[in-house]
C-alpha cells in the first residue's frame, strides 16, 4: 500500500476537515449503538411485567443482596485463613491455604463486580430512569421517541460526514492531478513519447478515478464502519467481556484471508488497468483517425480490434469481480463462526444458569435471556461493519494498483534539466554549431539516427536542410530546442553547450513551425497569442497578416474568435499551417525552425508566405526543412544535404549543384516532376508544388542559373 499512502498524503493540507469528518463518524457510531441498546429496556418492559423504576429498584436490591452474601463469604474465608495460620506448618495446611486463597480471590472479585453493577444501576436510576414515566406503554413511547431523535441527529451527522469526506476526496484528487500534470509536463519529449498519449490519458483519468474511489472509501467506510464496530464491541464488552473475547478468536483467521485476497486483488487490478489503457489507445486511434478508418473501410477491422481489447478488459474485470465476490462470503462465514461461538457460549450460560464454562468464569452474574439477546444484537452489529469492510479492501487494492501506475510516471525525473543557474541565451551573435553529434532513438539499434553530424551555421543565416525521408532532418533540428540531447557530441550557440545553458532562455530564443501544426481547441486569437505571453489583439492581427492568415480568418464566421476545434479540425490543413506560422512570427524568435511548414499550403499562398518570410527571416537564424527544393534557392543562403543520418555536404545551392551528386539528383528529380506536371493535359492541380505559374524559382529561368539570393551572393 506504499503508493496509495502517497496518494493519501495529498490530503494532509485538509486534515482539519478530515478530523471533523472523523468526529461526525464517531457521533454516528455512538448513536448507532445507543439505538441498538434500546432493545434491552423494551424487552425488559415486555418480559418482566414491571415498569422501569420497579425493575431497576429490584436490580439494585438484588446487587446489594449479592454484595452482602459476597461480603459474608469474604469474611468467612478470611477467618478460615487466619485460623489456618495458627496451625502447624504442614503440607496439608499449605494445600488448604491455597484453596482458601483462590476462593477468597473469586469472592472478592464477585463482590467488586456486584458493587460495580450496583453503582451502574444507581447511576442509571438517578440520571435516566427517574425521569421516565411509570406507565409501561408510555415508557415504550418515550424510548421510541428517544430512538427517533437519535436517528435524526445521526442522519445529520451522517450527512456532514459524507459531505466532508466528499470534499476532502475531491480536493485530494484535484491536488494529485495538478501535481501529476506538473511532474509529467516537465518530462522530456522522449520520456513522454515512450509513455504514449493514450497511456498517459488513462493514467490521468481512469487511474486517478480509481485512486479517488480508494480515498473516498478510506475516509468514508474505513473510518465509519470500524467506529461502529468499536462502539458495539465496547457495548458487548460492557455486557460480558469474556463472551465478547470468544468472538475475537476468529480475527487472525479473517486477517489471513484478507491478506491472501489483497495480494490477488492487487495483481488483478493492475492487469485490469493495463487493459483499460489498451482500450483507450484503440478508442483514441480510431476516433482521431476516423477519416482513415472510413476512407479505407476498415470499420470492421477496428471493431474487431476494439472487441478484442474490450474482451481482454472484461476478462480482467471479471477476475476482479470474482475475487471481490469471494471476499464477502468468506468473511461472512468467519463472522458467523465468531458469532456462533460467542452465542453458543452465551446460550449455555443462560440454559445452565451458571457463570462458568469449565473452569472459566464467563460472567459476574447469571445471564438473563434479555441480556443475551441484547448481547447478540451487538455482536450482529459488529458483524455488519466487518462484512462491509471486506469489500472496502478490494477498492483499496484497486487504488493501490492505480497509484502505482501514477507514481511510476510521477517519479520519473526529466533527463533534460532546466539548468536554472546555467548561462542565459538572449541572442545568437555568432553561430550555431552541431559538433560531432550522434543520436539514436533506440540505443541498441545498429545504425544511429544521427551519425557524427557536424554543421556550423552563421548567425542570421537561412539554412535549408534537405534529404530523403527518414534521413534525420527533423531529429537534427529537434536537438536545438533540446527536445532531445545528443548521445555524444554537442550543440552549441555562440560556444555555449546547450546542455549547460538555461533551458527556458534557450527555448524562448526559438520558434518552431511543424507540418503537424499542434493547435488547441480554442479561438484563433488564443492559438496565435499562444506564441507570446500577454500578446495584444493588434500584435496577433499583425502576425496573422504577415503569415497571410488574416484574410481567411476574417472571412471565417466569428473571425478571430472562431473556434479551431480539436487539433484545429475546423480549419483546412493549409489554414492551420498559416495560423501556426502566425504563432511563430508573433513569438519573434531569434532562431526559426520551419519543418515542412508549407506542405499543405496552396501555391499562391506559398508564394505570398515566402515573400513575407524573406523579410521576416532577416536578422534571424532560420532552419528550413523542405522537400520542395524549388523554394530552396530563393530563401536559403546555404543548404545542408543529409543522407542516412549524416550531412553529406553543406554549401550554397549552386555549390551543391556543382559538387554534390545526391543533391543534384534530388533537385533534378523535382525538376523532372515539375516539367511533367506542367505538360499539357497532365491534370495539373493547384496543390502540385511546381504546377503554379508563379513558381518562385524555376530552372531554366534566369534565376535558375544565377546565385539564388542576394544574401547568398553577398
Ligand atoms: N520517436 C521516434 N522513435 C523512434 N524512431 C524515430 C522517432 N522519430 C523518428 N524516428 C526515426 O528516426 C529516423 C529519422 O527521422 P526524422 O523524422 O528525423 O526524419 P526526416 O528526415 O525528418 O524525415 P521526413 O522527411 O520523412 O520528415 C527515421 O528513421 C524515423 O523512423
Amino acid at each position: 500500500m506504499r503508493n496509495f499512502r502517497r496518494s493519501v498524503w495529498f490530503s494532509w493540507p485538509y486534515r482539519q476537515r478530515l478530523a471533523a469528518s472523523v468526529f461526525c463518524a464517531l457521533v454516528v457510531a455512538v448513536l448507532w449503538s445507543v439505538n441498538l441498546g434500546a432493545i434491552y429496556p423494551v424487552l425488559k418492559l415486555l418480559s418482566s411485567g414491571k415498569n422501569l423504576q420497579q425493575w431497576i429498584d429490584e436490580e439494585i436490591a438484588e446487587q446489594q443482596k449479592l454484595r452482602e452474601i459476597d461480603a459474608k463469604e469474604v469474611a468467612k474465608l478470611n477467618f478460615a485463613l487466619a485460623t489456618l495460620e495458627s496451625r502447624p506448618d504442614t503440607p496439608e495446611r499449605e494445600k488448604q491455604k491455597r484453596s482458601y486463597s483462590a476462593d477468597l480471590a473469586r469472592a472478592t472479585d464477585a463482590q467488586d463486580s456486584h458493587a460495580s453493577w450496583d453503582y451502574r444501576y444507581q447511576w442509571l436510576r438517578a440520571k435516566l430512569i427517574r425521569h421516565m414515566p411509570t406507565d409501561r406503554f408510555e415508557t415504550f413511547l418515550w424510548i421510541m421517541a428517544a430512538v427517533l431523535v437519535c436517528v435524526v441527529v445521526k442522519g445529520v451527522f451522517e450527512f456532514f460526514h459524507e459531505s466532508l469526506v466528499g470534499w476532502v476526496t475531491n480536493r485530494t484528487l484535484f491536488d494529485l492531478r495538478n501535481s501529476f500534470f506538473r511532474r509529467v509536463v516537465r518530462q522530456d519529449v522522449r520520456q513522454l513519447s515512450a509513455a504514449g498519449t493514450n497511456d498517459l490519458m488513462a493514467r490521468f483519468t481512469n487511474d486517478t478515478e480509481q485512486v479517488g474511489s480508494g480515498v473516498k472509501v478510506l475516509y468514508g467506510r474505513v473510518i465509519a464502519e470500524p467506529l461502529k464496530a468499536v462502539t458495539c464491541f465496547a457495548a458487548a464488552c460492557f455486557i460480558c467481556w469474556q463472551l465478547t473475547l470468544t468472538f475475537v478468536v476468529v480475527v487472525p483467521l479473517a486477517l489471513y484471508v484478507l491478506m491472501r485476497v489483497s495480494k490477488a486483488m492487487r495483481k488483478a487490478a493492475k492487469k485490469a488497468l493495463q487493459r483499460m489503457s489498451a482500450m483507450y489507445k484503440i478508442l483514441n486511434e480510431t476516433f482521431s483517425g476516423i477519416r482513415a478508418v472510413k476512407g479505407f473501410t476498415r470499420e470492421a477491422h477496428e471493431r474487431r480490434r476494439f472487441r478484442q481489447a474490450n474482451y481482454e478488459f472484461y476478462r480482467k474485470a471479471l477476475r476482479l469481480v470474482n475475487i471481490d465476490a469471494f471476499t464477502n462470503p468468506a468473511i461472512e462465514v468467519l463472522v458467523v463462526i465468531a458469532v456462533g461461538l460467542a452465542l453458543g457460549a452465551g446460550v449455555y450460560l443462560v440454559v445452565s444458569g451458571s457463570m462458568y464454562i469449565g473452569i472459566f468464569r464467563m460472567c459476574s452474574q447469571p445471564l438473563s435471556f434479555e441480556t443475551l439477546l441484547q448481547f447478540y444484537v451487538f455482536l450482529a452489529a459488529i458483524a455488519d461493519p466487518v462484512r462491509k469492510l471486506s469489500s472496502v479492501y478490494t477498492k483499496l487494492q484497486g487504488a493501490e494498483a492505480a497509484s502505482a501506475r501514477i507514481f511510476e510516471l510521477y517519479d520519473r525525473e526529466p533527463t533534460i534539466r532546466g539548468n536554472a543557474d546555467g548561462p542565459r541565451l538572449i541572442t545568437v551573435k555568432k553561430r550555431i554549431e552541431f559538433r560531432h553529434v550522434c543520436f539514436a532513438y533506440n540505443p541498441t539499434a545498429d545504425t544511429p539516427t544521427l551519425d557524427n553530424v557536424s554543421l556550423t551555421v552563421k548567425a542570421g543565416e537561412t539554412v535549408a536542410v534537405v534529404g530523403g525521408n527518414g534521413c534525420g532532418k527533423t531529429t537534427l533540428l529537434a536537438l536545438l530546442p533540446r527536445f532531445f540531447d545528443p548521445d555524444s557530441g554537442a550543440v552549441l550557440i555562440d560556444g555555449v553547450n546547450l546542455r549547460t545553458a538555461h533551458l527556458r532562455s534557450l527555448r524562448k530564443l526559438i520558434g518552431v513551425v511543424t507540418q503537424d501544426t499542434q493547435l488547441f481547441d480554442d479561438t484563433v486569437l488564443a492559438n496565435i497569442a499562444y506564441g507570446k505571453r500577454g500578446a495584444t489583439r493588434e500584435e496577433v492581427i499583425a502576425a496573422a497578416k504577415e503569415a497571410r492568415a488574416h484574410d481567411f480568418i476574417e472571412k471565417k464566421e466569428g473571425g478571430y474568435e472562431a473556434l479551431m476545434g480539436t487539433a484545429g479540425s475546423n480549419f483546412s490543413g493549409g489554414e492551420r499551417q498559416k495560423v501556426a506560422l502566425a504563432r511563430a512570427i508573433l513569438r519573434n524568435p531569434q532562431v526559426l525552425i520551419l519543418d515542412e511548414f508549407t506542405s499543405a499550403i496552396d501555391m499562391q499562398s506559398e508564394v505570398d508566405i515566402h515573400d513575407a518570410l524573406k523579410q521576416f527571416v532577416k536578422g534571424r537564424t532560420t532552419f528550413l526543412i523542405t522537400h520542395k527544393l524549388h523554394t530552396v534557392p530563393e530563401i536559403a543562403d546555404r543548404v545542408a544535404m543529409m543522407e542516412s543520418g549524416r550531412v553529406l555536404d553543406f554549401g550554397t545551392h549552386a555549390e551543391l549543384l556543382a559538387r554534390c551528386e545526391p543533391y543534384r539528383r534530388l533537385f533534378e528529380s523535382v525538376q523532372m516532376w515539375k516539367t511533367d506536371a506542367a505538360a499539357p493535359g497532365s491534370g495539373t492541380k493547384e496543390s502540385a508544388p511546381l504546377a503554379d505559374a508563379r513558381v518562385p524559382f524555376a530552372p531554366g529561368s534566369p534565376e535558375g542559373t544565377k546565385p539564388p539570393t542576394q544574401r547568398d551572393a553577398a
